[in-house]
């Protein structure tokens, strides 16, 4: 039995109700460095200054008195004890992940006497299931993400207005949309070649990324077509971010292989109130001042004014 308790590849320990070492086997042995002789009625805690103490001996003291087995994961705490972890594919890692549990060890007379622990290495599984959650995280930022300009695409940001219109019916803190698009776009292209207009686009999500607010959602709604949603914006606020934006843009005047080419955009404003039914609505209202925009001589900013 004692053979079987030193060679199980997992850590098995003893401690008496002072948390005192009473068996301490060859897996704990060789990843703490301690021959059994060292830690032998020795207090785990003054063996292991840096275990999380008050949150352990709580568990053990649970199980002494509850008579029930305990569990910890690595997701609460990846290691209780500072083991370094040596296995190859894993390496990358400096820590053993440890998942431990807790058994009563019950005399014939029925009262706990001791606690044991088995501690297992599941570094292997934790690495992999982080490297899965990491990609998966990865995957979701990409999925959402245009990759021209880094704002939000398309379909995503539509989800993003149907939940900022559903947050307005709830709280209605003012909340505008900008619908912008750059001026006679195809000339750009047709003029300079298509990687030259893919570049002024390119330059339109940098320059809207340094200008907007962190909690605003952008994204690229069209080819040369962009929206913003300003969170917590009114009109006359979103106005001065439009101008602001406008004016940033016709002054850059980007040289792209050489060539000059100056552009300007045109934007038009909604900002949402009770009379706008739906997301869909609130959008073609944008779309209606853009439209403005564009037919009271591009490079301006219209406000959306409904008929009254
Ligand atoms: N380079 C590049 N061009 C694009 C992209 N998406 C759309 N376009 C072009 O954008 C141009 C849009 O042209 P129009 O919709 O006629 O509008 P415009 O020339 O900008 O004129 P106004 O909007 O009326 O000022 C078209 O030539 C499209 O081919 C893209 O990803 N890259």
């Amino acid at each position: 039995m004692l053979d079987m308790i030193q060679t199980i590849d997992v850590g098995l320990v003893v401690l008496d109700k002072n948390y005192q070492v009473q068996v301490w086997n060859n897996f704990m042995e060789t990843h703490s460095g301690l021959r059994p002789d060292q830690v032998q009625a020795k207090s785990l805690f003054e063996l292991f200054p840096d275990l999380p103490e008050e949150w352990l001996r709580h568990k053990i003291d649970s199980v002494f008195f509850l008579k029930n087995r305990a569990f910890t994961t690595w997701e609460q705490r990846p290691h209780v004890f500072p083991f370094k972890n040596y296995r190859p594919i894993t390496g990358t890692v400096d820590f053993m992940y440890q998942n431990i549990t807790i058994i009563p060890l019950t005399s014939l007379t029925g009262i706990v006497t001791h606690i044991s622990l088995i501690i297992y290495d599941v570094t292997d599984n934790a690495v992999n299931k982080l490297e899965a959650q990491r990609v998966n995280q990865e995957l979701q930022v990409l999925s959402r993400t245009d990759k021209l300009t880094q704002l939000y695409n398309r379909g995503y940001w539509q989800d993003r207005l149907e939940q900022e219109f559903n947050r307005f019916v709830r709280n209605t803190s003012p909340c505008s949309l900008v619908m912008f698009d750059i001026d006679h776009f195809k000339k750009v292209n047709d003029t300079y070649g298509h990687p030259a207009g893919d570049k002024i686009i390119s330059l339109v999500g940098e320059t809207l990324r340094k200008i907007m607010r962190k909690t605003d959602i952008a994204g690229r709604y069209g080819g040369e077509e962009f929206a913003v949603i300003l969170v917590d914006t009114d009109a006359a606020h979103a106005q001065g971010f439009c101008e602001r934006l406008r004016t940033t843009i016709e002054a850059i005047k980007p040289v792209v292989e050489g060539i000059e080419i100056p552009f300007t955009i045109s934007l038009g404003i909604a900002e949402l109130d009770e009379q706008t039914a739906s997301a869909k609505e609130w959008l073609a209202n944008t779309d209606q001042a853009l439209y403005q925009s564009k037919h009271g001589g591009r490079n301006q900013t219209q406000l959306f004014k409904a008929k009254s």
